[in-house]
């Protein structure tokens, strides 16, 4: 079934800004990341909107990351700043000067960026990092995580707030389209930039987003994939419970408790995916080498399940296996799981 035509995309109200900030109104200062672009000048016009129409608001720092990639960014930046100043808003320019990396440069920068606006956020005294990723690039960010065969948690795509380096890096307009801050931008006479980057089909995202028109004609448009995003979320929410209950349930039955690991009898009765996910969360615990990729932690239970199917009684090691800088044991009576040692060297 084809979508409704819906109409021209309404400028955001003073009172939908208002509604959209509340969560942060009470913070002493906000980080806005703003790049130039539509998102994130709409983003900086009407935060300051906002803060110009409340008392006892937070203070406003908004902070353009120059990447130094393109000619003209740092022009960009200074058009940041001109809207900024014409609003009242402190802004910052901060040049990302590290080494570029020959390959997996969008993740690079993305790193970077990240870093930067940590930095500066830090240095102003804000716990916030407002940043104007909307309904379409939630859309995105799932068709991308579908496209790697991903799981419930990054199906979940990005939450409105999130923790990240110790800062809350909030997304206020995850489920507004980014029509209607281009509507709000024209409202309000304010001119943008856009990145030729985000049309380049050498990248991934572009590709994507490029053919986002054609399945929006067959109903998997943004407004659909966000839902499923959200319901995602909330199952992924109800799922960990469950598995903090069943972590505390190994926990009591397991009589060498201080050492990481669960009781192979316990741990089998246990349904798939909160077996998963218990893997999963001790091996991040423990190992250190960042999160163990889901695809690998199923294997890794599957072999568990296999020579658990094979063991006998008596504490023979049946099964042992280094994950993501953990170690993980089976014997017939437990899974333990401990840091690797570290590896050889091969030359
Ligand atoms: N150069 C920049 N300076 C400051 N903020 C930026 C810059 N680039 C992006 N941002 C912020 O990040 C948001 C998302 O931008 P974009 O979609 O380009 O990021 P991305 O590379 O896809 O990474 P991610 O979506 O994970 O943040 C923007 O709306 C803006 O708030």
């Amino acid at each position: 079934m084809k979508p409704p035509k819906t109409g021209p995309a309404l400028p955001i109200s003073a009172t939908e800004a208002k509604t959209l900030f509340a969560d942060w109104k009470a913070a002493r200062v906000l980080v806005l990341a703003v790049s130039g672009g539509p998102d994130s000048m709409a983003l900086m016009w009407l935060a300051a909107r906002w803060r110009r129409a409340v008392t006892g608001g937070p203070d406003l720092i908004a902070v353009t990351i120059d990447h130094g990639l393109r000619r003209g960014s740092a022009r960009e930046a200074r058009h940041v700043k001109l809207l900024a100043t014409s609003l009242g808003v402190t802004h910052r320019i901060v040049r990302w000067s590290g080494a570029k990396p020959e390959s997996g440069l969008p993740a690079a920068a993305r790193d970077a960026r990240y870093r930067l606006l940590a930095r500066t956020a830090r240095a102003h005294g804000a716990l916030h990092i407002l940043t104007a990723h909307t309904c379409d690039d939630q859309a995105e960010t799932v068709l991308m995580r579908l496209s790697r065969g991903s799981g419930i948690a990054g199906l979940s795509a990005m939450a409105r707030e999130t923790m990240r380096d110790g800062f809350i890096l909030a997304r206020p307009f995850l489920n507004v389209p980014k029509s209607r801050l281009i509507a709000t931008l024209k409202k309000a006479k304010i001119d943008y930039v856009e990145d030729p980057t985000n049309r380049d089909l050498n990248f991934t995202r572009p590709r994507l987003r490029a053919l986002m028109p054609a399945l929006a004609e067959e109903g998997c448009d943004a407004h659909n994939l966000t839902r499923l995003a959200s319901r995602l979320a909330r199952a992924n929410t109800a799922l960990e419970l469950l598995v903090d209950g069943a972590e505390r349930y190994l926990a009591l039955q397991d009589d060498d408790a201080q050492h990481p690991g669960f009781r192979t009898e316990a741990f089998a009765v246990l349904s798939e995916e909160i077996k998963v996910r218990l893997l999963l969360r001790v091996i991040d615990r423990i190992g250190c080498e960042g999160r163990a990729e889901l695809g690998k932690v199923e294997a890794l239970l599957l072999a568990l399940e296999s020579a658990a199917n094979h063991a006998g009684f008596g504490r023979r090691v049946l099964l042992r296996r280094t994950l993501a800088g953990a170690l993980v044991t089976l014997t017939s009576e437990r899974i333990s799981v401990e840091p690797a040692p570290p590896r050889r060297r091969t030359n």
